[in-house]
């Protein structure tokens, strides 16, 4: 059996912790043959609800489980670490937008930044799902130059994964049907869901999925407007963020790093933009890609009309001006 790989989750006393973890752990992301030493960090005052998650682990006795190292110090959370959740951090309430958590959570990420540099190993592969989730992982990056900086992402696979089961519900088909929906941009109410390149799996053929949907209005609007504010229904609904649903999607994402997006499919991920398909340098930003051998590619060549052109560039500016009031609040 290969050696257990370790794996660092943040915030692992809260609510996507609480799934995330047993998905890990029992083999949902590193595969069935992986060993794993779990590292779990949360602050000093969640250390006794801490005991409860590890003891719940233990409890669940799961083969590939080696170790569970729970720690208040990130010098302890990131020692040797092959892999990165970083949850950890404030999440939004009713009313607020993911970007009003910039001034609470940004500082949580360069102090990670840094512990990872110093103690990760330097192919970490890091995934920022704490809000908000773009600009957090460029702050993170910008303090760990010592490891790649395509080796930080953020997490946009959960609106992806809002995207396909509405597409799926829409045209009444299993959800494992449609693939290829793309989230640009920012994991914010500007981002956008886009369907135009999606395919749906039709009787053992490939269809588009406007072909079959024929409803371009619908899917400029509703479908659109609908998983921007999905988190949003959520916590009015819940009183409290997507905590399964985010667990699912941080699985998701870290699977298809790890071990490779399907021939013909992409997924979509939070990556430091070259400015493909016009969008601004430098911001983490969202695009398609497809991973092999660990490395993701930015899928080139898809047309843009005039339509998304315009959201792009939204969900773009609002990037930007998100570094730049996390820049501030660091400096000052
Ligand atoms: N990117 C995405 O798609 C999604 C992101 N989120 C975000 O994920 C984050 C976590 O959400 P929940 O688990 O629901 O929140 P939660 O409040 O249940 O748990 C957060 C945990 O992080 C811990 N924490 C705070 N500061 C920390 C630090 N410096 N180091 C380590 N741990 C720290 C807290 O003590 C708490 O245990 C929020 O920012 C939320 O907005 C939530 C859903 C989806
Ligand atoms: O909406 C929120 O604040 C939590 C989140 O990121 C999501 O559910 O997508």
């Amino acid at each position: 059996m290969a050696e257990p790989l370790r794996v660092v989750v943040t915030g692992a006393a809260g609510q996507i912790a609480y799934s995330l973890l047993y998905m890990v752990a029992k083999g949902d992301v590193f595969g069935p043959n992986q060993p794993l030493i779990l590292h779990l960090l949360d602050i000093p005052p969640m250390m006794g609800v801490l005991e409860g998650v590890v003891m719940e682990l233990a409890d669940c006795a799961l083969p590939l489980l080696h170790g569970v190292v729970p720690t208040d110090d990130p010098a302890v959370a990131f020692n040797n670490v092959s892999a990165a959740f970083l949850v950890g951090a404030m999440p939004r309430k009713q009313g607020m937008e993911r970007k009003d958590l910039l001034s609470a959570n940004v500082k949580i990420f360069k102090v990670q930044g840094e512990a990872l540099d110093k103690y990760a190993k330097k192919d970490v592969k890091v995934l920022v799902v704490g809000n908000p989730a773009n600009t957090n992982a460029l702050i993170c990056s910008r303090y760990a130059p010592s490891i790649p900086r395509e080796n930080f992402t953020a997490m946009t696979r959960l609106d992806q994964n809002r995207a396909q089961a509405q597409i799926a519900a829409k045209i009444n088909v299993p959800v494992r049907k449609v693939s290829n929906l793309i989230i640009w941009g920012n994991h914010s109410s500007t981002q956008f869901p886009d369907a135009s390149h999606a395919v749906v799996e039709v009787n053992g053929s490939v269809s588009s999925v406007p072909e079959v949907v024929k409803d371009q209005a619908w899917l400029n609007s509703v479908f659109v407007e609908t998983v921007q504010k999905r988190g949003a229904a959520v916590i009015n609904a819940r009183k409290m963020s997507s905590a399964m649903s985010a667990a699912k999607a941080a699985s998701d994402h870290m699977k298809d790093w790890f071990l490779g997006t399907a021939p013909e499919r992409f997924v979509s991920m939070g990556v430091l933009s070259d400015g493909s398909y016009g969008a601004p340098k430098d911001v983490v930003f969202s695009f398609p890609v497809t991973i092999k051998a660990g490395k993701w590619e930015i899928v080139q060549g898809l047309k843009i009309s005039d339509f998304a052109r315009q959201l792009l560039d939204v969900t773009g500016k609002e990037l930007e001006e998100e570094r730049q009031e996390a820049i501030q609040i660091i400096e000052a």
